[in-house]
């Protein structure tokens, strides 16, 4: 099966963002992808509440979501749609960061909220409350794509490898990992930990990313680092989206998967140990 991730620079108007998307997907499509998948918050990068709360939508109302799973249907794609921003109705007036697998026929399959939140101070000058803004997932999910099963997550949910070692043990043959990485820690960490949990987990690892400098607020741009990323079952990076917005191809083939596993079969060898004395 041809994948693609598509790479964003997502700013603070979701009415851009989807035309922006749209027109990546289609090309994707053009060429040939028959599973594309978007960065996290695909619809807004912003850090100002007002502005959420402004431009924001409950997901039963959410345009970006009707005019995304509208095109899957009429292209014939699966798409994962790497997470919405979206309204809750939650007293706090949290938003869900939710990631969704829309199926060719346009009907969502599967929704997943991000469980772990990044906050996190890098440095003096760069900190992240996403807890401020959102409220936690609960449950790990796991995709059916009739051929095979998708485990899916959220940016700084990579950091928790006990989240993907569970969603492989449960039958994923793939790991979405869409995200908004800080350029600091993505120099530092991004393909090592995306190429490690491919490798324990014998599972492809598809990683599409915001990049470049996204809306400022209060004078204060915010910036990601893109290098979408996709790697192979025994830890080769296959594709990489570089640092600009745009689509990189590759191919997912099964038989990959079983091969690693066969070669590794670590996933089949957790032995009990208590804490450590
Ligand atoms: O802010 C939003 O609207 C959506 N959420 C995000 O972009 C989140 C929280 S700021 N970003 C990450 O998780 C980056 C993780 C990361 O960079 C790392 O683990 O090193």
């Amino acid at each position: 099966m041809k994948a693609a991730l598509v790479q964003l620079n997502s700013g603070d108007d979701p009415a851009v963002n989807l035309s922006l998307t749209a027109d990546l997907i289609e090309s994707a499509a053009e060429q040939g992808a028959e599973f594309v998948l978007t960065p996290e918050v695909t619809n807004c990068v912003s850090a100002s509440r007002a502005r959420q709360n402004e431009v924001l939508q409950r997901e039963d109302e959410d345009q970006t979501l009707a005019a995304l799973r509208a095109l899957a249907a009429k292209r014939s794609i699966w798409l994962l749609i790497g997470s919405l921003a979206l309204k809750t109705g939650d007293a706090d007036g949290r938003f869900a960061n939710r990631s969704f697998l829309v199926a060719p026929d346009g009907s969502v399959t599967a929704r997943y909220d991000k469980i772990h939140m990044f906050d996190v101070t890098i440095s003096d000058t760069e900190s992240y409350r996403e807890s401020t803004g959102y409220r936690p997932g609960k449950a790990a999910v796991l995709g059916d794509m009739g051929q095979m099963r998708l485990g899916m997550t959220i940016c700084y949910d990579l950091r928790f490898p006990r989240l993907y070692r569970q969603l492989a043990q449960a039958g994923a043959h793939v790991l979405s990992v869409p995200s908004a990485f800080s350029p600091v820690t993505g120099a530092a960490h991004w393909e090592t930990l995306l190429r490690a949990r491919a490798i324990e987990t014998g599972c492809y690892v598809l990683a599409p990313a915001q990049c470049g400098t996204h809306t400022a607020t209060r004078g204060k741009s915010r910036r990601t680092y893109g290098h979408s990323l996709a790697v192979a079952p025994w830890g080769k990076v296959v594709a990489d989206g570089g640092a600009d917005p745009g689509v990189t191809l590759l191919d997912l083939d099964m038989e990959r998967v079983a091969q690693a596993r066969d070669r590794i079969p670590a996933l089949d060898h957790d032995r009990p140990f208590g804490d450590p004395e």
